[in-house]
């Protein structure tokens, strides 16, 4: 019975291509059961899927049943203590000894230790480690393995592997992320996971993928996986507080007026309506970017790497623009809520916390970011040489003369106005890191000194991309529609433009022909629109269609008994059992009698 919630509840999930899925939408039906987040995240988000795409079919048939049947419980660890970005930086060895056909796992310093899987400190018997292939004392750089590190009996670790718990963290503290060494810990050589690289009986590394990095896989698979998540939690975060500003009532605006809901002010629906449009951007965003990626395996099953990259350029984007975008908006929700968001109880720290790390996970974003500026700059020189673009980055065609783009306020032509920018931007870094170079800096300096703006650059090509397919994705997918829904779908798209056209007035003054009163302009209409939405305010959150048991809030069930349920929360807290705690008899009344 636990095991199948895990299975259908935590992943009632639509994914891996392999598995028969087709969207990646994430409906979690377990955060009803596990409240918080599960240690069993990394063995379904990353366990599994390595498995699938690291595996050859005959280690697949063996370890994937197992797996999906949680007759093993897995996790990822990748990290070190001293090392998370850098990947080549590893330092978890794995020498082959041809003489036993093992592998020997060693943990070289304390800087080397496994650090941060989830469900690794208590919940894992088995892991998924990259470690440094060394075979014939050649290094291969890192490499994925499967080891057991427990016994699946007593699920005491085996000897030489040294593994605990990391301690108490800002969130994810259900996640029992973990710790761990190995000493001289030795596995068969066929748990090397040899789909993209072999090792042969005799020690021989025998290369088997097209591109150097299908080991990074899984990542690129669960950064795609990420921007809908993202959309998940901010649509939860959102229905929240626009449930709660439905309810709550504060100030007096006019005399003689009741209490207006807060709703009603045009800043909370300025800090909330732009939560449900971005929602909606990221859900449109991440099944396009899922198809790009189904398509690009499929391309891979044909032996052409060649569109790799271009996912590469924009799993990385999207995945650091989504949480980013994710945290601060659930903090705005939070903001939303006044003193009661703060309340644990209204879900919204917990939503939080977990945005805030995935910022940070899979990835760092200012790291993906400059992954992404990288193929930028790399398509602009090719682009240069006359070569030709990826299709996202067709946009750069129009811009190469430099000439700035007129200004059209229609949906279309603010989108074409975000394209002109990342181009702009992206000519921009360009042009320093040939300043620099020209001045006598080495290409890596050049690159170092132009970061600030090559991040901006990537943040602007991600923002044009997003764009465009919320608009495009939201004109076809409501083509069928009532004109009702199609109306409204238009003014969450358009607002969506609208409020990151404001926020970007200085780039689109520099790319564009923006003028002072083009800006009033879409001030405006911004405005106008907020007022638009306000009656659809609440339908639209109510859409999200959560059940209050997955919302897990006292500010946001749908049936709005707030007051009330904040206070029965309260009066569950144990230190609301007693009337009087310990506390006062052993410290308070001594401290006041001046006995302590
Ligand atoms: C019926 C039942 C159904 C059951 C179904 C079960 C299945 C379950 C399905 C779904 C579940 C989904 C759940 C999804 C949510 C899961 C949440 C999981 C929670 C996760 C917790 C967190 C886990 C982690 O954090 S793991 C650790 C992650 N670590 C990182 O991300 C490290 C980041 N660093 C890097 O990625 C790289 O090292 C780098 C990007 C920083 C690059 O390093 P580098 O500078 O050293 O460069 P390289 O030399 O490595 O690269 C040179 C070259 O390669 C290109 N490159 C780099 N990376 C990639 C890549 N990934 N792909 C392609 N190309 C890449 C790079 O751009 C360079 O290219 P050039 O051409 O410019 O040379
Ligand atoms: C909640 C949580 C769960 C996690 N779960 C797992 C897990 O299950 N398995 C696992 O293996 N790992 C896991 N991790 C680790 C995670 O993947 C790494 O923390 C993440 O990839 C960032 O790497 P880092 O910690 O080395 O940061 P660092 O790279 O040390 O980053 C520190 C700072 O340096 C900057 N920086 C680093 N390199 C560059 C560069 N080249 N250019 C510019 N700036 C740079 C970063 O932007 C950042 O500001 C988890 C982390 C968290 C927080």
């Amino acid at each position: 019975m636990y095991g199948q919630i895990v299975r259908d509840g935590l992943v009632n999930v639509t994914g891996i291509e392999d598995l028969g899925l087709t969207s990646p939408v994430l409906q979690r039906t377990s955060d009803a059961f596990f409240k918080e987040i599960s240690p069993f995240l990394l063995h379904f988000g990353m366990f599994v899927p390595t498995i699938i795409g690291q595996c050859t079919p005959e280690q697949q048939a063996k370890w994937l049943p197992l797996a999906m049947d949680l007759k093993i419980i897995g996790t990822y660890a990748q990290t070190e203590l001293g090392h998370g970005t850098f990947i080549r930086g590893l330092e978890t060895t794995a020498t082959y000894d041809a003489s036993t056909e093992q592998f020997i796992l060693k943990t070289p310093k304390l800087s080397s230790y496994k650090w941060w899987a989830g469900g690794l400190g208590k919940t894992a018997n088995h892991c998924i480690v990259l470690a440094q292939l060394y075979t014939k004392g050649v290094c291969h750089g890192p490499h994925p393995f499967i080891v057991q590190i427990r016994d699946t009996e007593t699920h005491m670790p085996l000897p030489g592997i040294k593994v605990g718990e990391i301690g108490p963290k800002l969130g994810f503290n259900t996640a029992d992320n973990g710790f761990l060494g190995f000493e001289d810990f030795r596995i068969p050589r066929e748990n090397l996971m040899m789909k993209n690289a072999q090792v042969t009986k005799d020690g021989t590394y025998v290369k088997v993928a097209r591109h150097g990095k299908l080991t990074y896989g899984t990542m690129v698979f669960v950064r795609v996986m990420l921007v809908s998540d993202m959309a998940y939690c901010l649509a939860k975060a959102v229905t929240i507080a626009v449930r709660y500003s439905a309810v709550r009532r504060q100030s007096q605006p006019k005399p003689d007026q009741p209490e207006p809901q807060v709703l009603d002010y045009l800043t909370q629906q300025h800090k909330l309506f732009i939560c449900i449009s971005t929602a909606h951007a990221m859900k449109l965003t991440s099944t396009w970017l899922w198809n790009t990626f189904t398509g690009v395996l499929a391309d891979m099953r044909d032996g052409n790497t060649d569109t790799l990259p271009e996912l590469h350029a924009l799993s990385s984007c999207l995945k650091a623009i989504s949480t980013s975008d994710t945290s601060a908006l659930i903090e705005q929700c939070r903001f939303a809520c006044g003193g009661h968001g703060y309340m644990y109880s209204s879900n919204l720290p917990a939503l939080y916390s977990f945005a805030t790390a995935t910022r940070t996970y899979e990835g760092d974003y200012t790291v993906l970011l400059l992954q992404t500026a990288r193929f930028l700059v790399k398509s602009w020189e090719q682009m240069d040489e006359g070569k030709p673009l990826t299709p996202t980055l067709a946009y750069l065609e129009q811009s190469r003369n430099g000439s700035q783009v007129s200004w059209d306020d229609s949906p279309e032509g603010i989108v074409r106005g975000f394209d002109a920018v990342a181009a702009g931007r992206i000519g921009a870094c360009v042009k320093s890191i040939r300043k620099h170079i020209n001045n006598g800096m080495d290409y890596e300096d050049a690159w170092q000194m132009t970061t600030v703006q090559l991040v901006g650059a990537a943040e602007a090509h991600c923002r044009a991309v997003i764009c465009r397919v919320y608009r495009d994705e939201t004109a076809r997918l409501t083509a069928g529609c009532s004109p009702g829904v199609k109306a409204v779908l238009d003014q969450l798209s358009t607002l969506y433009l609208l409020y990151w056209a404001l926020e970007r007035t200085g780039d689109l003054l520099r790319f564009s022909s923006l003028s002072e009163r083009d800006i009033e302009n879409l001030q405006a209409r911004y405005e106008a629109l907020l007022l638009k939405i306000r009656p659809n305010a609440v339908g639209l959150v109510d859409a999200f269609d959560f059940r209050d048991e997955v919302l897990m809030s006292t500010l946001g069930s749908y049936d709005g008994r707030v007051y009330e349920r904040l206070m029965e929360e309260a009066l569950k807290t144990p230190l609301n059992r007693e009337p009087v705690s310990d506390s006062f008899h052993k410290y308070i009344k001594p401290m006041m009698q001046g006995k302590l």
